[in-house]
């Protein structure tokens, strides 16, 4: 089955053209086209409906006549109410479009996308693939913020938790590696690009994560901070230095790597960290130290983790900040090989010393992968 998958970001979208094989068939499926359209919002591309318009060329080109069976839309916020993929409706675009205050660099971007293909190929299955939807398992306790019951019961402000897709694959791809049933795999996954988040993983389902209510929470990332005492955004708020409009870009789109040292882009951070710039070098100790508080309190969450995972462009790429975080957990008997770290290599790999307490793994992650499957599945299912 020929799947079209939409990955909508920010300033994004990345788009990939798979043949799924049928269930029985051998082999992993082959990547027939993708690509990427960046910098949305600048003069080239002034907006998402321009990127899917240049899009919907280059795959006409591509596939050179053969025909699609699906497509399956990455859709960042599924609510409370999907715990799994499910096919589009008008309803569910909906339901889509309606959670987009809660993910508003992400959902109306694959509203946006739903649409133009409803409207080119009315009689295409779509599906959406929810980041939520694998973090449907956390416990009350990890998903209720200490805020008046009101605050969940009328506005539904709780933990929903990001990346699942990602998140859920690579827990399956780490116990793989390791030769462990997955139905008792605890882990700690760190799934770490231009968005960031880490996932405890206890008997294989995620049990806490470090997004909330909105993919903001957490680490330091690209251009988000990550958290931050909510009482310096009302403050600045209430002193009229910022509105609220304002407090929201500065948060999302002018703070973590970039508001520390200018660069949002790791490779650039890490670049000018070597050429002595103090404050890339306090970004990235800003960065490596966040995550290693997590993945030690995640530790506990999940009663001792068999496994700590880096994935992502960050997380697969990126050597020295991994060492970095590593060289941050002593405590847990975490140790680092170096040369294994500083390999490259694009299958999954461990790069703790002999003498680690924890393995420590690098694990690729596939989202577009594991969307085309999860559309394929459902559409002949
Ligand atoms: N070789 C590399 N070394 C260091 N960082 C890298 C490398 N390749 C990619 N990255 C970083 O990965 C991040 C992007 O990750 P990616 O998973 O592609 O992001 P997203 O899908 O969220 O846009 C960027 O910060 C980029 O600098
Ligand atoms: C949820 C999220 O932050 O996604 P991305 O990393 O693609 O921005
Ligand atoms: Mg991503």
């Amino acid at each position: 089955m020929l799947v079209l998958v939409l990955n909508s970001g920010s300033s994004s979208v990345k788009y990939q053209v798979r043949q799924v094989p049928d269930a029985g068939d051998d082999g992993g499926g082959e990547v027939v086209t993708s690509g990427l359209i960046e910098r949305i919002g600048e003069a080239e591309v002034p907006d998402h409906q321009h990127a899917l318009d240049l899009l919907t060329d280059r795959l006409d080109d591509e596939l050179g006549g053969r025909a699609l069976d699906a497509v399956g839309h990455r859709v960042v916020h599924g609510g409370e109410r999907f715990s799994g993929p499910v096919r589009i409706t008008n309803e569910i675009t909906r339901e889509i479009e309606r959670l987009s205050p809660l993910a508003p660099l992400h959902n109306p971007a694959a509203v946006l996308g739903i649409r133009a293909i409803t409207h080119s190929l009315p009689d295409l299955p779509q599906v959406a693939v929810f980041d939520t939807a694998f973090h449907r398992t956390l416990p009350e306790h990890a998903w209720r913020y200490a805020l008046p019951d009101s605050l969940y019961a009328e506005h539904g402000v709780r933990r929903y938790g990001f990346h699942g897709t990602s998140h859920d694959l690579v827990t399956g791809a780490a116990a793989a590696f390791l030769g462990v049933d997955r139905g008792s795999f605890a882990a700690v996954i760190a799934h770490l690009g231009n968005g960031a988040s880490v996932t405890a993983i206890r008997d294989g389902v995620s049990v806490d994560t470090s997004m909330g209510y909105t993919p903001l929470e957490g680490l330091v990332m690209g251009t988000r901070s990550g958290d931050v005492d909510p009482s310096v955004i009302t403050q600045l708020i209430v002193r009229g230095k910022y509105t609220a409009e304002e407090m929201d870009r500065l948060l999302n789109k002018e703070s973590g790597l970039k508001g520390l040292s200018g660069k949002a882009d790791m490779r650039a951070v890490d670049e000018a960290a070597r050429d002595g710039d103090r404050n890339a070098e306090l970004a990235l100790d800003v960065a490596s130290y966040r995550l290693a508080k997590y993945i030690g309190a995640y530790h506990v969450a999940v009663g001792g983790a068999r496994a700590i995972v880096f994935t992502a462009g960050i997380g697969e790429n990126a050597a020295g900040f991994r060492a970095r975080v590593v060289g941050r957990l002593g405590a847990l008997g975490v140790t680092l090989d170096a040369d294994a770290n500083d390999a490259r290599a694009k299958d999954a790999r461990r790069i703790s010393g002999q003498d680690s307490a924890i393995p420590v793994l690098v694990v690729p992650t596939d989202e577009e992968r594991a969307i085309a499957e999860a559309t394929a599945a459902l559409v002949t299912g």
